[in-house]
């Protein structure tokens, strides 16, 4: 994958001149998937390559907290150039506008938006799922909320696009889409989107991209927690953010 591309963000010493080499972005979290997923898909689709800290001890997490690094004492954080980012929407935004992931005119870029959070809306049952007591439960109220209204939408907006969220191509918010498809298959079984063409390209479509599919298959790609690894990252979650 080459390094990111584009505008260097610069936050440098004054006086620095001339253009510098593209820093690789840093992306801290836990070891695991969550809120930290969609930024690595859409670095993934963007071919950008990205370094990782994923904090295990609830010591690392303080000291970032307590050391002023984190501006709402809260993860995921993402490093680039001298600029600290958090907000998992921000991060995602900012890297796909550096990536050209954020559609051709204010127009495109605003539906992009408007797509991201219906996305946001739709993924909170996936978010949720590995803290939820009761796991049949809640999947089969997810699946009924999705197939009954959110998926059906977006379907819509894919096939009014003709295939993408905007006209003009690939944006963000098509990543964020097949982001959560990928998720909900895993937690609802392949047979999600037998109803639902547009939306089952589009995840074929991001799926074969080549960052994506090489994050996909490397050994840090942290797939969606259901089962065991759910209880293992909730645990994990709860060691760093609480110690306990
Ligand atoms: N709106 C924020 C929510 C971030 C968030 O809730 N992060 C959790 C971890 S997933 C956290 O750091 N919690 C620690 C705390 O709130 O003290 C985002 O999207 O990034």
């Amino acid at each position: 994958m080459p390094i990111w591309g584009g505008t260097n963000h610069q936050h440098g010493p004054a006086g620095h001149a001339g253009p510098t080499a593209p820093t690789r972005p840093r992306l801290t979290y836990f070891a695991g998937w969550g809120l930290a997923e969609q930024a690595r898909w859409v670095m993934a689709a963007c071919g950008v390559e990205w370094d990782q800290t994923s904090l295990s001890r609830h010591e690392e997490f303080v000291a970032l907290r307590d050391g002023g690094v984190l501006t709402f004492g809260q993860l995921p954080l993402l490093e680039v150039d001298g600029l600290r980012l958090v907000q998992s929407q921000a991060i995602v935004r900012y890297v796909a506008r550096r990536g050209g992931l954020v559609g051709v005119d204010d127009a495109e870029g605003a539906t992009i938006d408007m797509v991201a959070e219906a996305v946001r809306d739709a993924r909170s049952g996936l978010s949720s799922y590995p803290f939820s007591d009761d796991g049949p439960t809640h999947a089969s109220q997810c699946r009924a909320r999705l197939l009954g209204k959110q998926l059906p939408y977006l379907e819509a907006v894919l096939r009014r696009g003709g295939g993408s969220v905007v006209p003009s191509g690939l944006s963000y918010a098509d990543v964020l889409i097949a982001e959560m498809l990928d998720g909900y298959v895993g937690m609802l079984g392949p047979g999600l989107l037998d109803d639902l063409p547009w939306l089952k390209a589009l995840r074929d479509r991001v799926l074969a991209l080549e960052g994506v599919a090489s994050y996909l298959s490397s050994t840090r790609r942290h797939p969606f927690p259901g089962g065991d690894v759910g209880r293992a990252y909730v645990a994990n979650v709860n060691a760093v953010l609480h110690g306990k």
